[in-house]
């Protein structure tokens, strides 16, 4: 199932200014492509990474690709953004990637949270974006410079990169639409084809640096202080009967199943707490009440999806969490990678941030005596601090 990377540098970074295309220029002491090649080289799920470059830029574009393995000889770009992803669709093909995500080298800031939800919804969906719902009010420009009209801004959207595709279906598109000059993301064309694109939010961060200005606020992220967060999670539902129960995502055959209101998920719901608990937002019930019928048979993935979300919307990342689950059976062993790749794709985070264990207690208490299981987890954040 491999993923490739297109990250499109062969533009001319007019509106930045400069010596330099800014995609060479330097942003806290390394050029900017070199951070957005960092960005997808550190990414478990990407296997290759193809860079469209500008006429000759070899040189700049060899020192900004020093040590990064995954990437694979440049090729020449085009005149318009366009022409540049198609060619390197073109120079893709013959490895026949499974999944592409198209980036713009302009944008050294996208999370490792992104790329992966654009790549789950591309596999689910076929297309996906990154994006972000407005949150000003829009005007429209009349006559004379004024504003003239407010545009409603419900259901807008701002196109951010990575956009993920199959690759077939892009391939296809950029070939078929070579001609039309009016596309300015390649989610346009999915869209002129009548194929739906997937909304991922994206983070504020991820922006594009385009004019002078950017350049000041990108150093200015850069520097924004990080401040880490520990919370911790502990939940514990009892036995009824049944044939299974459902831990971590996953459905594991058992003699018993889980009471309670949603799915009983007892060691999902430990790590969305552990992460409510980070962020100090209260625990799943305050959330989900458990006297809301919406909620009942609930799958979990909710729970947890909403917590991770709470994170991205500051602006913060999930560095780490760690869930015990606790119960005399079932073994919980055969399941664990399982789980641990159900719950790194629910958060949006790398595969290695992801720890799923278990224990017994040694036939004591009331987890020793089969009658229930219990789960507890530690997630640690990092959030921007605002002193
Ligand atoms: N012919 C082009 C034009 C753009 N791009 C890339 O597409 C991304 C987004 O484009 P934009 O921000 O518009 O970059 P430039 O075209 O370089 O900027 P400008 O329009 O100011 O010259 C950038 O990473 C840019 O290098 C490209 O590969 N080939
Ligand atoms: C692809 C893009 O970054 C999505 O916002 C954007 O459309 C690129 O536009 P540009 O005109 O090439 O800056």
């Amino acid at each position: 199932m491999s993923v490739a990377v297109l990250i499109v540098a062969a533009g001319k970074g007019l509106r930045a200014g400069g010596e330099l295309p800014k995609q060479y220029q330097l942003l806290g002491g390394e050029p900017v492509l070199r951070r957005t090649l960092r960005a997808f080289e550190e990414h478990a799920e990407v296997d290759r990474i193809q860079v469209v470059i500008g006429e000759g830029a070899d040189e700049l574009y060899a020192r900004s690709a020093t040590g990064i393995t995954k990437a694979l000889p440049p090729v020449p770009g085009g005149a318009e953004r366009q022409v540049s992803v198609r060619l390197g669709l073109q120079a893709l093909a013959s490895s026949e990637p499974e999944i592409v995500l198209i980036h713009d080298a302009a944008r050294p800031f996208v999370s490792a949270a992104t790329i992966s939800r654009c790549v789950a919804e591309a596999r689910k969906n076929g297309a996906a974006l990154a994006a972000l719902p407005l949150s000003d009010t829009l005007k429209r420009e009349g006559a004379k410079g004024l504003a003239e009209e407010t545009v409603p801004r419900a259901g807008l959207w701002r196109a951010q990169t990575p956009q993920a595709f199959r690759f077939e279906l892009i391939r296809e598109l950029h070939e078929r639409f070579a001609d039309r000059d009016d596309m300015t993301d390649d989610a346009s064309l999915a869209e002129a084809a009548g194929h739906g694109v997937a909304l991922v939010e994206d983070e504020t961060t991820n922006l594009k640096i385009t004019r002078p200005e950017d350049f000041a606020l990108a150093e200015k992220l850069l520097g924004a202080p990080m401040e880490t967060r520990t919370g911790s999670g502990f939940d514990v539902h009892a036995f009824e009967e049944g044939d299974h129960v459902t831990l971590c995502g996953v459905m594991v055959p058992h003699t018993h199943k889980l009471k309670g209101h949603s799915d009983a998920d007892v060691g999902m719901h430990a790590l969305t707490d552990a992460i409510y608990g980070a962020l100090c937002e209260g625990d799943i019930g305050q959330h989900f009440p458990p006297s809301d019928e919406q909620w009942r048979g609930a799958p979990s993935d909710v729970f947890l999806r909403h917590a991770a979300d709470l994170v991205k919307k500051r602006c913060g990342r999930i560095v780490h969490c760690d869930v015990t689950i606790i119960c005399e059976a079932p073994k919980v062993g055969p399941h664990r990678e399982t789980m641990r790749g159900v719950l790194a794709e629910i958060m949006g985070t790398d595969l290695s941030r992801v720890s799923v264990k278990a224990t017994t207690t040694e036939a004591l208490g009331f987890t020793g005596r089969r009658e229930g299981i219990a789960a507890q987890a530690i997630a640690t954040i990092k959030l921007p601090s605002h002193g």
